[in-house]
């Protein structure tokens, strides 16, 4: 099924408000932690609705396709919009999706982890496709999510960045 704009209308997708939702269980210490996840459409002629779903969101997955530069450019305007609406301690992941695509790469690695440097949040490519770190990044979230729920006075605190850098597989030049 494809709209006006020829946009592929997958899955629950619901196209009158570009967003679409679904759950997943993540494994987090042998304890279960239930996701339940939004996907909004990038696109900014959803700007103005998407906005009202992230606002109590506990984390966000900002993802580009590192074939597209101009989906890696909106990422900036993104980030800019999250700081006005989201919560403030909200997780936030930079993710560059269809790492598989190789060939038709645009977006460099280094260019995205300079753009989480910059913004101080964790950045690991992915592939929706092979599935490459789809996995840590639920994880990841599950286990920060948890441990904020959960944590002792004591405890130290969760390094999400650390975690992410120890379990991710590069997919750049230089990774194995
Ligand atoms: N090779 C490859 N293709 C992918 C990957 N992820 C998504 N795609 C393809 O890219 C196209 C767009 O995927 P969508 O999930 O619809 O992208 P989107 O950004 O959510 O699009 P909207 O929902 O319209 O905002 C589809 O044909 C997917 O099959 C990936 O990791 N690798």
């Amino acid at each position: 099924q494809f709209d006006q704009d020829g946009a592929f209308l997958g899955g629950n997708f619901i196209a009158t408000v570009g967003i679409d939702f679904r759950n997943k269980v993540v494994d987090v210490d042998n304890l279960k932690v239930k996701l339940q996840i939004w996907d909004t459409a990038g696109q900014e002629r959803f700007r103005s609705v998407t906005h009202a779903y992230y606002r109590d969101a506990q984390a966000l997955l900002l993802l580009y396709d590192i074939t597209s530069k101009p989906s890696f450019d909106n990422i900036r305007a993104w980030l800019t919009e999250i700081h006005e609406h989201a919560q403030k301690d909200v997780v936030i992941m930079l993710l560059g999706n269809k790492s598989d695509m190789a060939a038709e790469r645009v977006v460099k690695t280094e260019d995205g982890e300079k753009l989480a440097k910059e913004y101080g949040v964790p950045f690991m490519e992915t592939s929706a496709k092979t599935g490459v770190n789809v996995d840590l990044a639920f994880h990841a979230i599950g286990k920060e999510l948890k441990h904020r729920a959960t944590q002792q006075p004591n405890e130290p605190k969760f390094q999400i960045h650390d975690y992410i850098e120890s379990q991710k597989h590069k997919t750049g030049c230089c990774g194995p």
